[in-house]
């Protein structure tokens, strides 16, 4: 039988982290797709759109596959929605504060996407999680302090549930969609592509407490 190897078509290490988990031998390759694409698409659309696009653009330019070896490639992509606006990433520090001071004290929504690509026989499996959080009343020495992190540049909505600085009050959904990549969502995506999983639990509950310990990356980058 043909050993499974898999492809994350992404440059998170949140995402990063929660693939090894998976147990499974696996290569990071960075997508280049273009993230603004169907940013007028309505937000469920949009992830899903961009998280196929990062897959379709890894696959396209990978080499030949090794002999005896089943390559299955993830990709994601998460999303903040206010009253259907999408929120991305903040370019400055200022966006940073000013998404954080319209997320604060109110429920917004997060659309995470997963693309699975058996690339041997080119099946492809889709799920768009939709979690709805709802932030505390933090003070503007809080999101000071926090910008003064840095942790926002790189995490949609200009926040992560998964920092310290802790801005979610309520979440109705999934924690892990939250953070980039609903493992809910995606083992279902593997098993319909004959893909299994060897997840050790103590691992899964560190996880869903934020708490990422992996040999691909330093807890600081998370
Ligand atoms: C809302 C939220 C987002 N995030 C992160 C998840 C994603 O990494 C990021 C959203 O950007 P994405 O474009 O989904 O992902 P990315 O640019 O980090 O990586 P790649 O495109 O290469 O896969 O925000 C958190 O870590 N915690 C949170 O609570």
């Amino acid at each position: 039988m043909a050993a499974i190897h898999l492809i994350l078509a992404s440059a998170s290490p949140r995402r990063r982290a929660l693939v090894a988990l998976l147990g499974y031998p696996f290569t990071v390759v960075v997508s280049g797709a273009d993230e603004d694409e169907h940013l007028s698409a309505p937000p469920a659309d949009y992830v899903r759109h961009t998280a196929r696009a990062k897959a379709e653009a890894v696959a396209a330019a990978l080499p030949p596959a090794p002999p005896a070896t089943r390559r299955i490639l993830i990709a994601a992509d998460t999303t903040v929605a206010l009253e259907g606006a999408i929120l991305g990433k903040p370019a400055t520090p200022d966006e940073a504060r000013a998404m954080l001071l319209a997320l604060r004290g109110r429920d917004h929504d997060v659309f995470t996407a997963a693309c699975v690509l058996s690339l041997d026989d080119g099946r492809r499996q889709e799920a768009v999680h939709h979690a709805v959080v709802t932030m505390r009343d933090y003070t503007p020495a809080e999101i000071d302090a926090y910008i003064a992190t840095g942790d926002p540049l790189d995490k949609a909505g200009a926040y992560g549930i998964q920092h310290p600085f802790n801005p979610v009050a309520r979440l109705s959904g999934c924690y892990l969609g939250v953070m980039g990549l609903s493992l809910c969502d995606l083992l279902p995506l593997l098993r319909a592509l004959d893909v299994g999983d060897r997840i050790d639990p103590a691992a899964l509950v560190d996880a869903h407490r934020g708490v990422l310990h992996t040999n691909v990356a330093s807890a600081g980058e998370l």
